[in-house]
């Protein structure tokens, strides 16, 4: 993936323009990530003892080119994920070099976890907005903020509905982390006909067919079965 506003400019196309490596669970070297013992043991006491490995991306935030193009917009992951129950699922995100707020380190809103899914869509940011970077439409924006300030190899866990994103990076490096969304195999897939994440159910359905090249009918459910892997015990439902 590339920031919206570095893809649309007059680019050197080099590493400095991938913004995201979405999807990295071919890759043997970054996958180990996945597989680390001290990050599965604290996995296993979110999910229990069948793990699999459901999204991974390897973040590579670019100095924002002056449009605040480099934030992510509060959200919850819940809203991109087709299964539950929400308590067996839990994100690790490990940052690769010092995070602060200069250089857009995450921000979360305590407490959000014990809330419900919100509705989210594209926020109306005049500098452009990344591609499936949605965020919350309502929330409270008085509640207070934690700035998660993190050195290298320092590791958040968090749950999926709990709101957070991260600011702009207003320096001249690229802030790189690593994450890896985990779900027990024992969850179940929904339907989202009918409810908020029906709009991100379109997308991805798009993008298997534009940027994939998906010819047959697929489900939302089959975007997910393709790319988790099992990292512990058994895969049962997932
Ligand atoms: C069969 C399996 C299908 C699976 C589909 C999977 C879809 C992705 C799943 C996302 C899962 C999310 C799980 C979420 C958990 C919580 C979170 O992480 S919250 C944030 C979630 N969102 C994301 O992480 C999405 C980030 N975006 C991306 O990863 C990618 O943008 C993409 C959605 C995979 C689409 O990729 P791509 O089509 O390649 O588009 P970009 O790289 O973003 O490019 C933007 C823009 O730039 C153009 N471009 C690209 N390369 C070049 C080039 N060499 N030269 C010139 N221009 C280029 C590209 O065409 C785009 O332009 P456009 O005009 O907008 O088309
Ligand atoms: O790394 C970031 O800047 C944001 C990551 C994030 O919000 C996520 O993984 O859900």
């Amino acid at each position: 993936m590339r920031d919206v506003t570095i893809a649309k400019s007059e680019f050197i196309a080099d590493e400095k323009a991938i913004t995201k490596i979405q999807d990295f669970q071919e890759d043997a070297e970054l996958f180990r990530y996945c597989t680390l013992p001290q990050i599965l043991k604290y996995v296993e006491c979110f999910t229990g003892p069948n793990i699999m490995a459901v999204h991974t991306m390897l973040i590579n935030k670019p100095p924002d080119p002056g449009k605040m193009s480099s934030r992510h917009p509060m959200h919850q992951d819940l809203h991109y994920f087709p299964f539950r129950p929400a308590d067996l699922i839990v994100a690790a995100w490990t940052a690769m070099e010092r995070v602060d707020r200069s250089n857009g380190c995450l921000v979360v809103l305590p407490g959000t976890h014990k809330g419900s899914l919100k509705q989210h869509d594209y926020p109306e940011w005049e500098g452009g907005v990344n591609k499936m970077y949605h965020g919350v439409r309502d929330y409270d924006a008085n509640q207070p903020r934690v700035h998660l300030e993190m050195e290298k190899g320092d590791t958040v866990f968090f749950h999926p509905l709990l709101i957070h994103g991260s600011g702009a990076n207003q320096t001249q490096g690229f802030r790189k982390a690593i994450s890896c969304h985990f779900a027990s195999a024992d969850c179940h897939y929904i339907d989202v006909k009918g409810t908020s994440q029906e709009n991100i159910e379109r997308e991805v359905l798009e993008i298997a067919r534009k940027k994939y090249g998906v010819t047959v009918p697929i489900t939302l459910k089959d975007t997910w079965m393709i790319r988790g892997r099992l990292v512990k015990g058994e895969r049962i439902n997932l």
